[in-house]
């Protein structure tokens, strides 16, 4: 069964082509990650799987609707953690937690949620006061607490600690098991090899490549995924440098 659907995506802001004919499905079930240089389109792409930017042209399809039409109906099925979000300084962690499951017609125990992103002992801190490693646990736990089919996910790991990071992997593992489709925005290679099925390598505003960690490095002969993103990068650019002569 296919979770999302992207075919031929544009969108512009002013002069600037962000995204450029972008296509791709994800299976449900499937860990994606998307990667790229800055600005390559990522988040551009992510924002318009979940109604947060109209499409200039082409066709979204988030669990069967359209995110910019159905926004409402998918917020209850998506979960979204988006680069950085900010909730009221005063909001307390327990608080965030208890409100945003609320919000969902059939939320995970937000207490259990609390547990297993180990917010327990920051729960009775207020946002404003929080690190921002905790932050990002936060917004993760709030992302999942309305037991989501689709998670929706960007820079999943910035921001923590790597003890943290490792246990976040973790719970992406358990989410996989479940059957959550999961969309990645990663800069982390490492995490994007580990946690990924399929990866899409963004260059300018298009898929440079498509395929499963160990296929895109078999095809570029490198040791890594980093190795055979910064191999694919440097193709597209030669090849972009190649067209505009
Ligand atoms: N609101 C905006 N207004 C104008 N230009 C924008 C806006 N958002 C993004 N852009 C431009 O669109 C292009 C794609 O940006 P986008 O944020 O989608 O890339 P990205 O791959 O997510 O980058 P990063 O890795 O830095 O988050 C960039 O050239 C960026 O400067």
């Amino acid at each position: 069964m296919t979770a999302i659907e992207v075919k031929d995506l544009h969108k512009r802001y002013g002069g600037t082509r962000a995204v450029d004919g972008v296509s791709f499905t994800v299976a449900a079930g499937e860990t994606f990650g998307l990667v790229g240089r800055n600005g390559a389109g990522k988040t551009t792409t992510v924002e318009c799987l979940v109604g947060l930017r109209r499409p200039d042209g082409g066709t979204v399809r988030v669990l069967g609707l359209d995110p910019a039409r159905r926004r409402r109906e998918l917020a209850q099925r998506v979960g979204v953690q988006l680069q950085e979000s900010q909730l009221p300084d005063r909001l307390r962690v327990a608080e965030a937690l208890r409100l945003y499951a609320g919000l969902h017609r059939a939320p995970a125990d937000w207490r259990s949620v609390m547990e297993r992103w180990g917010l327990e002992p920051v729960r009775n801190r207020s946002f404003g006061d929080l690190s921002g490693g905790w932050k990002q646990r936060l917004q993760l736990a709030l992302a999942l607490v309305g037991a989501p089919e689709v998670v929706v996910l960007d820079e999943l790991t910035t921001g923590l600690d790597p003890v943290a990071r490792r246990d976040t992997w973790e719970l992406i593992g358990d989410l996989k098991a479940s059957g959550t489709t999961v969309v990645l925005v990663s800069h982390h290679l490492d995490e994007t090899e580990a946690l990924c099925d399929r990866v899409a390598v963004f260059a300018a505003g298009r898929i440079a490549a498509l395929g499963g960690p160990a296929e895109l490095v078999e095809r570029t002969g490198s040791g890594s995924l980093e190795q055979a993103c910064f191999a694919l990068m440097e193709q597209a650019r030669a090849a972009a440098r190649e067209d505009a002569r």
